[in-house]
């Protein structure tokens, strides 16, 4: 593991540990802007690069930047209009994505990686952290859901993913765990904790930390590794430059968009996570091909 990565490490743990403090401490309202901050600064940053990234992916060549921004914008525009259309559907292949993206982040230190029970352990792990934080905050979670897909789906479902998710990386983490011996023992502490954050934690902070602390940190640390070799000030610096004006037009874009739902806090709340959901499709994307290697 790399030093900046072992650093990460350190830093997730003891800002796991605070966050759960600051629940118990902050008033709800307060922690809800300290989440979205966080969403929109580290979250979004983290995916603000991707045009660079898939230039640099696939080799600068064939590609132009016009060609990439419009297959870009082409899929978060397929995202969009399939959760207007089949907003069931669209939840599902969302969940299927983010979940095959949180695991293969959180496991790319394994040098199993283009093989089936890595993919279905990817999978298995991140929609198994997923399930969690809905069915440790079932009541808003189901409210959510319901709202952005306009059918009641009720506490079992939730419980049955779960089950399933976990037997899928019981199985498939045992297959890879043959192949390549991994810490089983800090993978299960780090569940632990989850299940106390979310247990105690509302559901858009248990969100926040999850997917601040132990998922775009670590990849932006793999992307400016990428990008530029190494992560110092530097190397930061240039990322933030290259990804601010796509940071910048997200926000932005999302802040005009919201003033349509902005009476209703359950309609803003399925609306963020429908954005949240479009511009990730082509992101998960980018992130497999550059962790795949
Ligand atoms: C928390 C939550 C949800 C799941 C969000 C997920 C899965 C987000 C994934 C984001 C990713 C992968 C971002 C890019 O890196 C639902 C089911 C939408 C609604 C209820 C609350």
């Amino acid at each position: 593991m790399s030093s900046t990565h072992q650093k990460i490490q350190s830093i997730r743990i003891v800002s796991t540990f605070f966050g759960l403090w600051i629940s118990a401490y902050l008033l709800g309202g307060f922690e809800n802007y300290v989440a979205f901050f966080l969403i929109f600064s580290l979250g979004i940053l983290h995916g603000s690069n991707d045009i660079t990234l898939i230039k640099r992916a696939y080799g600068s060549e064939n590609l132009t930047f016009f060609k990439v921004l419009t297959s870009y914008i082409m899929l978060i525009g397929l995202g969009t209009a399939l959760f207007f259309l089949v907003p069931m559907l669209a939840l599902i292949i969302f969940i299927v994505f983010s979940a095959y993206h949180f695991g293969e982040q959180h496991f790319h230190f394994l040098q199993v990686k283009n093989t089936i029970s890595a993919y279905l352990f990817y999978f298995g792990y991140g929609l198994f952290v997923i399930t969690l934080i809905l069915y440790l905050n079932a009541s808003d979670a189901l409210r959510i859901i319901n709202q952005m897909i306009g059918v009641v789906v009720v506490l079992d479902v939730l419980r049955w993913t779960l089950l399933a998710s976990a037997i899928l990386t019981l199985v498939t983490g045992t297959m890879v765990y043959i192949k390549q011996k991994f810490n089983v023992f800090l993978e299960l502490f780090y569940l632990l904790l989850f299940s106390v954050v979310f247990f105690i934690a509302s559901l858009i902070w248990s969100f926040t930390l999850y997917f601040i602390l132990w998922h775009s940190l670590p990849s932006l640390a793999d992307q400016v590794e990428f990008l530029y070799k190494e992560v110092t000030k530097e190397t930061i610096v240039r990322y933030i430059r290259a990804s601010f004006i796509y940071w910048l037009l997200s926000v932005v874009g999302f802040f005009v968009l919201v003033q349509f739902f902005k009476d209703n806090p359950t309609v803003m709340l399925s609306f963020f996570f429908s954005f949240l959901a479009a511009i990730t499709f082509p992101h998960v994307l980018v992130m497999h091909k550059i962790l795949k290697h």
